[in-house]
Order: C-alpha cells, then sequence, then structure tokens
C-alpha cells in the first residue's frame, strides 16, 4: 500500500487551497486546506499539513475550491431559437408562454441525432463553467412520441429527468383533452425515463385545476413534484406545490407574504444547521430569466429571511434564460439579491441539491451526496481562478471557473 487508502482505487490530492468552501454540515470553510478524491468519491478534507499521500498530487497554488454546481432546473432538449423573441422583448414587448410553441416546432422538426447532439453540447457547455449535477425538463415535444422521444435523450444525457408535458398546450388542441393526455399516455411514455414531473401553472400556460390534476397523476405513478410558479404575476402555483408536498416551486418572482409563510411553514422540521430533519419545498430561484424576461428578481432575501430554504439554478432554455451560467446567478443574486457570497454559493450547490433530493446519500454507488464536499460524497469540485468565491462577485462577468472534477474525474 503506497498511500493511506485501502480500496485501491487510484487517489488524487489536490493540496494548497486557498479557500475551502464545503457547504458541509458545518458550513466550513477551510484555509491552506486539502482533499483526496478515492475513485468517485472524497475519501478526505482538512488542512494541506494534515494531508496523507495519493497517488497523484494537484497544486491549487492558493485558488479557492467550491462543490460544483448543482443546477436544478434547465430544459436542455431544443432545437431552434428564439432571437427574434428577445429582440421584442429587449424593445418592450412582454414574455408570454406563447413563444414555447415556436421551440416545440423546431424541436419536432429535428432528428433525433440532432436533438442528442445538441443537448450533450448544451452540458458539456455547463460542465466547462463549474456546473457537475444537471437537471433538464422535457417539454418541447409536446405530444405522447416527442415527449418521450426528450425524456430518452434527456436520460443519456444530463444527472435527473423531469417531464414537462405540461408546459403549454399545444395549438388547436382542446386544454382539457391535453391535460388528459399529459396524465395518461404521455405520462406512461416518458415514465421510465424520469423521475420528476413539473407543471407550468401560470396564466397562459396550465390553470390551477389543470395543475393539480397534472400532479396528482404524477404523484400516483410514483414521480417526485416540482411546480413552475408565481413567474408572471401572483398565482396558485406556490400553494399548490406546498399542498402537493413539492420538492421546490421555481421561479418565485411574485409572492404574497401568505405564500412566503407557506414555504416557510414547509421548513418547520427541519434543522438548517446540521441539515437534517423533514425536507420542506425548495423556492428556486432563477435570476438569469428574471433578468431576460425584465420581471422582478425573485425575493431570495426575504426567503432566506422567513425560514425558506433556496436554491440558484441557470433555467437555460431558448426562450427565456439562454444561459448555463450558475457563475451569472451566483453573481446577480449577491450583487442585486443581497444575498451573501456564502448563502449565493450555497443555494447555486448544496441548496440545488436539496431541491433534487440529492444532499444525503449513502456513500454507495448511485446513492452520493451533490451539492457539498464531506467525506462520502461524490467527488464534484470546481476549482476558481481566484483565491477566494467572493470574486465571483467582486469580478463580475470574468471566466472563473480553472478547474473541474466531475465524479472524481477531471471534466476541465
Ligand atoms: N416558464 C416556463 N418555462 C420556461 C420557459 C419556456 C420558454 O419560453 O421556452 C422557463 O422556465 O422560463
Ligand atoms: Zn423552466
Amino acid at each position: 500500500m503506497k498511500n493511506g487508502f485501502m480500496s485501491g482505487q487510484t487517489s488524487t490530492l489536490i493540496h494548497n487551497i486557498g479557500e475551502l468552501m464545503t457547504q458541509d454540515g458545518e458550513h466550513r470553510v477551510l484555509r491552506d486546506a486539502a482533499v483526496v478524491i478515492e475513485g468517485e468519491r472524497i475519501s478526505w478534507i482538512g488542512q494541506a499539513a494534515d494531508a496523507p499521500a495519493a497517488d497523484a498530487a494537484v497544486d491549487a497554488e492558493g485558488r479557492a475550491v467550491l462543490p460544483g454546481w448543482v443546477d436544478s432546473h434547465s430544459h436542455l432538449v431544443f432545437a431552434g431559437d428564439r432571437t427574434a423573441e428577445f429582440e421584442a422583448r429587449m424593445a418592450g414587448e412582454s414574455y408570454s408562454a406563447g413563444g414555447i410553441a415556436v421551440t416545440m416546432g423546431a424541436t419536432r422538426a429535428a432528428g433525433e441525432e440532432e436533438l442528442t447532439r445538441l443537448t450533450a453540447e448544451r452540458v458539456a457547455e455547463a460542465v466547462s463553467q463549474g456546473t457537475t449535477y444537471l437537471e433538464s425538463k422535457t417539454g418541447y415535444g409536446l405530444d405522447v412520441e416527442n415527449e418521450a422521444r426528450s425524456a430518452r435523450i434527456a436520460a443519456a444525457t444530463v444527472d435527473e429527468v423531469t417531464y414537462l408535458g405540461a408546459h403549454l398546450v399545444p395549438a388547436g388542441v382542446d386544454p382539457e383533452e391535453y391535460t388528459d393526455l399529459v396524465c395518461g399516455p404521455m405520462l406512461d411514455a416518458v415514465l421510465p425515463h424520469v423521475r420528476w414531473a413539473d407543471v407550468f401553472c401560470e396564466r397562459g400556460a396550465f390553470t390551477e385545476e389543470q395543475s393539480r390534476r397534472v400532479l396528482t397523476a404524477a404523484r400516483n405513478a410514483g414521480l417526485g413534484l416540482r411546480v413552475h410558479g408565481n413567474q408572471l404575476g401572483e398565482g396558485p402555483g406556490v400553494q399548490l406545490a406546498v399542498e402537493f408536498g413539492a420538492a421546490s416551486v421555481d421561479h418565485v418572482n411574485y409572492l404574497s407574504e401568505a405564500d412566503i409563510q407557506a414555504l416557510a411553514g414547509t421548513w418547520s422540521g427541519w434543522d438548517a444547521a446540521s441539515g437534517t430533519g423533514l425536507r420542506g419545498t425548495v423556492a428556486t430561484c432563477l435570476p438569469a430569466c428574471d433578468l431576460s424576461t425584465r420581471q422582478p428578481l425573485a425575493p431570495g432575501r426575504e426567503l432566506i429571511d422567513a425560514g425558506v430554504q433556496i436554491a440558484l439554478a441557470a433555467n437555460c432554455n431558448p426562450g427565456t434564460s439562454y444561459t448555463s451560467s450558475m457563475a451569472f446567478c451566483v453573481t446577480t443574486a449577491v450583487l442585486q439579491m443581497h444575498l451573501s457570497v456564502h448563502e449565493a454559493v450555497r443555494a447555486a450547490t448544496y441548496g440545488g441539491a436539496l431541491a433534487l433530493g440529492r444532499e444525503t446519500g449513502k456513500d454507495a454507488d448511485g446513492e452520493r451526496a451533490v451539492g457539498s464536499i464531506a467525506v462520502g460524497h461524490r467527488a464534484d469540485l470546481h476549482m476558481l481562478k481566484a483565491p477566494s468565491a467572493t470574486h465571483l462577485a467582486y469580478r463580475p462577468g470574468i471566466p472563473m471557473t480553472h478547474a473541474v472534477w466531475r465524479a472524481g474525474v477531471r471534466a476541465v
């Protein structure tokens, strides 16, 4: 045995870390730190001076290391773009759900190989910027065959797949009949490929009653639930998410005091300090989307202060947020949503993991925790071109990714 490790897997020591922001149960931020990766898991963290020997070593040269970003909300399976719609919006038009139909047309027209390539390219773009765990929704197929195809492609390219047949009622289809389809044959067709279901509960998309039917059918099929809610105005999305015990409600731009209190209530059995207890409904804020649609930024500060666990996600999609930059979201959360750097990084790592039910694991194959740096967790690490995470906000717009490990494998 040439090092301190027993498993026979190759180990890598990353040492001389200027700032190690663990986002672990103790919320530790270590200076002069080191991490050891063994296979796909983290096997040791601590002060660099105490580090054990390993098969290989990487000198961080004083750079900061964070957990890889966990992007818990994206729509990556699509073809075409919506530049014209974006330009019109910048000229004063407001966003409406109807633009989804343009992407539906382009997506249906694309071949399977092309759609797979486009999706994989978007995943690669995200990873190159430090994202190591990624969710994607379906939602641009909107018939049985094309939703099943999108779910299949997503399952082959991302970590978590969400069924979003309830994204828009296609033109010429009766809304109630379409909702029946979403709750029946379409759900059956995607089921082998997905872990989650979502519904766009908003004016111009799905009503409260239709959303309720979709969530009930998905829950009965054994799927975890998520909701797009309160994006374009106050509405029933948040309350529905709470009522159904959804893992996350996303967008949350227009919240009443009752909405915030309802979300906070879901976390009353949760010990935020240790990250144990009963999980509630995460409020997922999407600041890049808010800016691109000229909506008010989600009230992340107020949500945290009320005791709600929040996540930050990029919401990469061609309509409202054509970026996979989690760093941009963190920067915006600090500069404009008044989160501290630690809170913003936490929401973009641990918060995303919480929104996907992956913040804990059994330290076994396929069941490793993501979103924080602790022994036994998946070795998803993001080394910055800077000595501290503060530089993400201090130097806005500057590419900050120096190196990335995804499940122990060097990706950048
Ligand atoms: N709001 C609903 N769905 C997407 C946008 C879809 C689109 O416009 O293509 C979102 O999360 O922002
Ligand atoms: Zn979305």
